[in-house]
């Protein structure tokens, strides 16, 4: 297990990561969700022994890897956010690159290599020079340079920023077969609570450097649990019928567009005798309406008053 205890980094400007604790086990998906900024990247610049944290300390198997990184270097692969590949060489011969940089034996190096390809879903053009590569595949090929050393534990930095959908998907797929044939467990961030939500197990919410909530998405999104959103389809709805929605005391978070007007109300609340006569009296064309679950997005609008992208 890998755990982080109170870890923290303060710079002149500001605390980045502010006394934040998490865990992974073997074989988890765990999600750091949070938007840009909110600390993410550090906190796995830390993780990976890359930077010292102001404060606290990482532990694997309850020792510190402060004091002997190579403990953690052995079970841990990382793909940075940025892509860091040679264009001037081909897929198989960046691998084999970064396989002797970590001075890797060479027939497992080799065996491994034929492994990561087939794992990343580029064994067809594995010997393509990389600058001819599309984002995506550089993306899935910087992927496979972090699994070279068949890590126990892979952190993931934003791995699908910038990459068209179909490559999305693809690198979303692979990580779930990681996962579950090679037992990987993975630390995935991402500012998409989509992709959280797919992936993760527990997911941990970070905002301006603390984690403001954590949990599995059942119960994170129980955090809401006494609240449901309803969203009304209408037509012909007035500045006054908004008005008067406002006006009412158990509905919040009010918003209208191109004939949805959607809101918040406690649970097990009556709202429809309100809502028919106020349509009633505005003459407004009720179509359709249902009630919404809540999202990963929904929590963390209630916790910081925000949406998670801006
Ligand atoms: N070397 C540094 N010196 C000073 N401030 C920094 C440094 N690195 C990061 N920060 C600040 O720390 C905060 C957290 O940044 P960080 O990159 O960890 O966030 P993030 O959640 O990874 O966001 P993004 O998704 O944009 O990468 C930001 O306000 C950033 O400006």
């Amino acid at each position: 297990m890998i755990e982080v205890v109170n870890l923290t980094k303060a710079y002149k400007k500001g605390t980045a990561v502010d006394h934040i604790n998490f865990y992974i086990e073997p074989g988890e998906i765990v999600g750091l969700l949070g938007p840009n900024g909110a600390g993410k990247s550090t906190t796995i610049a830390m993780l990976s022994t890359l930077i010292p944290p102001t404060d606290g300390d990482v532990l694997l198997q309850q020792k510190s890897v402060l004091k002997d990184p190579s403990s953690l270097r052995k079970v841990l692969g990382v793909v940075p956010q940025e892509i860091a590949l040679y264009g001037d060489l081909t897929a198989k011969e960046n691998l084999n690159f970064f396989g002797n940089l970590y001075k890797m034996p060479k027939t497992q190096l080799k065996n491994r290599v034929e492994v990561v390809l087939q794992q990343i879903g580029l064994e067809q053009e594995s010997k393509k020079l990389v600058k001819h590569y599309s984002g995506g595949m550089k993306r899935r090929l910087n992927i496979g340079v972090a699994l070279l050393h068949e890590p126990q534990y892979l952190i993931m930095d934003e791995p699908t920023v910038g990459i068209d959908p179909q490559s999305r998907n693809h690198i979303l797929e692979t990580v779930k077969k990681l996962n579950e044939h090679s037992n990987t467990a993975i630390i995935y961030t991402s500012h998409y609570m989509e992709e959280v939500e797919y992936l993760c197990d527990r997911i941990y919410i970070m905002d301006q450097g603390r984690i403001i909530a954590s949990g599995t998405k059942e119960e994170i999104k129980a955090i809401l649990s006494s609240e449901n959103t309803i969203v009304v389809k209408v037509e012909n709805y007035s500045n006054d019928f908004m008005n008067d929605l406002l006006k009412q005391p158990f509905l919040s978070n009010i918003n209208s567009s191109e004939g949805e007007v959607a809101f918040t109300v406690a649970k097990g609340m009556n709202f429809l005798p309100t809502l028919f006569s106020l349509c009633e009296h505005h003459r407004v064309l009720l179509k359709s309406f249902q009630v919404e679950e809540p999202t990963l997005e929904d929590v963390f609008l209630h916790l910081t008053g925000r949406a998670l992208r801006n």
